[in-house]
C-alpha cells in the first residue's frame, strides 16, 4: 500500500522551511496542471506555521492560481473563532489571507463558540470530508497532508498511549484530556491521513530527534504516532540537523 519513505535533513531549521515552501510552491504548480482541484490538508506548529509564512513571502505565490486549491487541516485546537492558539487562525495570519480564496475553498473545524459539542464539531466535520468524498471512502484523496511532529511523537492530535492513533471507523474524531493544551481538540484520523498521496512531515529541534529516531527505527504507532503514518504516494520527512541525530543513517539524504 505504501509508496516511497525518505528523510531530508537540512543544516538548519531556516534552511528546511525555506526548502519546504518551495517544494511546496512547485508541487501545487505541478499538481494544479493535472487536475481540476487540489487538497491539501495543513498542520499546525512551529515549522509548519513557518513554512506556510515562506510560502507568503516567496514570489513565486503570485503566479498559482489558489482558486483551485482546498484547505483542510489535520487537527484543530477546540478554541473559540479568532483564538491564536487555533491553527486554522495561525494559517490564515501567515499565509491564506494573501490568497484571495473564496469560503468555498476552506474547510476549517468547528469552533468551540459555535454552539456545537465536540462530538457534534467531530460529526460535522467529518460530513464535510465526506462531501469531497469518493465511490469508496467518505473523504477526498488529499494530494498533500502537512504533518508536524510534537516532542512526544504526535501528529495531529493523535497522541501516544491514546485511543486515537488506533481509530478506523471514523474520520474525525473529538479528542479530551490531551497531554499538550488545550485539553480538547479535533482531529482527522489515520485512515484519512493515510488516504494522501502524499505526507510531508516537517520537524525541527533536538526535542524533536527521540521520537523521530524511534519511530523510523520501527516503534509501534501507540508508542510514537508518527510511526503510524504513511501516504499512499510519497512519505517524506523534512528534519533539521538537530532532530535528525537518531535517524538510522541509510534513510537519510542529505540536502545541505
Ligand atoms: O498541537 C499541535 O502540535 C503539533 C506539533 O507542534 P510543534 O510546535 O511541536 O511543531 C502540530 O503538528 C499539531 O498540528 C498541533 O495541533
Amino acid at each position: 500500500m505504501t509508496g516511497d519513505r525518505r528523510v531530508l535533513v537540512f543544516a538548519d531549521r531556516p534552511a528546511l522551511v525555506e526548502s519546504v515552501a518551495s517544494r511546496f510552491l512547485s508541487k501545487v504548480q505541478d499538481l494544479l496542471a493535472e487536475r481540476e482541484l487540489v487538497h491539501v490538508a495543513l498542520t499546525g506548529g512551529t515549522v509548519g506555521i513557518a513554512v506556510l509564512a515562506a510560502v507568503a513571502a516567496s514570489p513565486v505565490r503570485t503566479s498559482l492560481d489558489w482558486s483551485r486549491v482546498h484547505f483542510w487541516w489535520g487537527d484543530e485546537r477546540w478554541v473559540p473563532a479568532g483564538d491564536a492558539e487555533r491553527n486554522d487562525v495561525q494559517a490564515f495570519e501567515a499565509l491564506l489571507a494573501k490568497l484571495g480564496l473564496e469560503a468555498d475553498q476552506l474547510h476549517p473545524f468547528a469552533t468551540s463558540d459555535e454552539g456545537l459539542t465536540l462530538e457534534e464539531a467531530a460529526d460535522s466535520a467529518a460530513e464535510e470530508l465526506a462531501r469531497f468524498g469518493t465511490d469508496s471512502q467518505p473523504f477526498p484523496t488529499f494530494d498533500l497532508v502537512f504533518l508536524g511532529v510534537g516532542p512526544d511523537g504526535h501528529v495531529a492530535s493523535l497522541f501516544p498511549h491514546r485511543s486515537g492513533i488506533q481509530v478506523t471507523d471514523r474520520t474525525v474524531i473529538p479528542v479530551r484530556n490531551s497531554p499538550k493544551p488545550p485539553p480538547e481538540r479535533l482531529s482527522l484520523t489515520r485512515p484519512v491521513l493515510n488516504g494522501a498521496d502524499r505526507i510531508w512531515l516537517v520537524l525541527a529541534g533536538a526535542d524533536k530527534a527521540s521520537a523521530l529516531g524511534l519511530a523510523l527505527a520501527g516503534a509501534s504507532r501507540d508508542e510514537v504516532p508518527v510511526a503510524g503514518v504513511k501516504g499512499r504516494l510519497r512519505t517524506v520527512y523534512f528534519v533539521d540537523a538537530e532532530a535528525a541525530v537518531e535517524v538510522p543513517a541509510e534513510l537519510i539524504a542529505s540536502e545541505y
